[in-house]
């Protein structure tokens, strides 16, 4: 059996007196679509940050590929994050002041890639989330969901290991919602991304592999889908 690309292992966190995660666990496969469901204040954004890197927990661990993120420096986190993670969130993720191919070409410039080579693959990238139209201008001119295709195909421009997405939806109609799951979780797949996917939203968690409910900071599988 291969071992699990991401594992948390019995996360407790507190915020001051509140109890964001009390005991939360989970492991996600290679290429495997995660979403973590519940209501609101159940403790989804605090895991997925954990999971990341972004958040320590208080007691428990985070393994990625066998590494415990705990043990690592802050530099060390931050360059397994750039190397191995993609983000979408919500909301506001783009750099109003680049376009948007910049915005995409940004992580690989940063990955010191060239620029020519940089703007070549994420052209690509702008071209596979079916938003080419949008190269061109900033993130203050186009749609919703516009912005977050542009904003998953930043993520994914770095062919990442894992990609977390906290609600990228919830800020979208229905149809530009499924639209953005179904090019995110497409995209995924084809270049072998697992997707740690928060939701509160049925609708969205039925593109993942799996849903994990997690209520007052605890986990629970709730079905492996077909
Ligand atoms: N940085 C923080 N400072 C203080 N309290 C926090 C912080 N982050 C989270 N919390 C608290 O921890 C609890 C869990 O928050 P979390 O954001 O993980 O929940 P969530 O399930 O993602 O909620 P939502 O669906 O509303 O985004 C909440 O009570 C929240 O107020």
């Amino acid at each position: 059996m291969t071992a699990p690309l991401l594992v948390a292992d019995d996360l407790h966190r507190c915020f001051g007196p509140t109890r964001a995660l009390a005991g939360a666990s989970l492991r996600v496969d290679r290429g495997e679509v995660v979403a973590v469901m519940g209501s609101s204040g159940s403790g989804k954004s605090t895991l997925l940050h954990c999971l990341a890197g972004i958040v320590r927990p208080d007691s428990g661990r985070v393994l990625f590929a066998g590494r415990d993120l705990g043990a690592l420096s802050d530099t060390e986190r931050s360059a397994l994050r750039r190397a191995a993670f993609g983000f979408v969130f919500q909301f506001g993720q783009l750099v109003p002041e680049l376009t948007c191919l910049e915005n995409v070409a940004l992580p690989l410039r940063l990955d010191r890639v060239g620029r020519r080579e940089a703007e070549r693959r994420a052209a690509e990238w702008l071209d596979r989330l079916e938003v080419a139209e949008v190269a061109g201008k900033r993130p203050g001119e186009v749609s919703g969901g516009q912005g977050q295709r542009v904003a998953v195909a930043r993520a994914l421009v770095t062919r990442p290991q894992v990609v977390f997405a906290d609600e990228p939806t919830g800020a979208l109609d229905s149809l530009n919602g499924e639209r953005v799951m179904r090019l995110l979780t497409g995209a995924a797949r084809e270049t072998g991304a697992a997707v740690v996917l928060v939701t509160h939203e049925a609708r969205v968690a039925a593109y993942s592999d799996r849903e994990v409910v997690v209520r007052d900071g605890r986990t629970r599988d709730l079905e492996i889908a077909a």
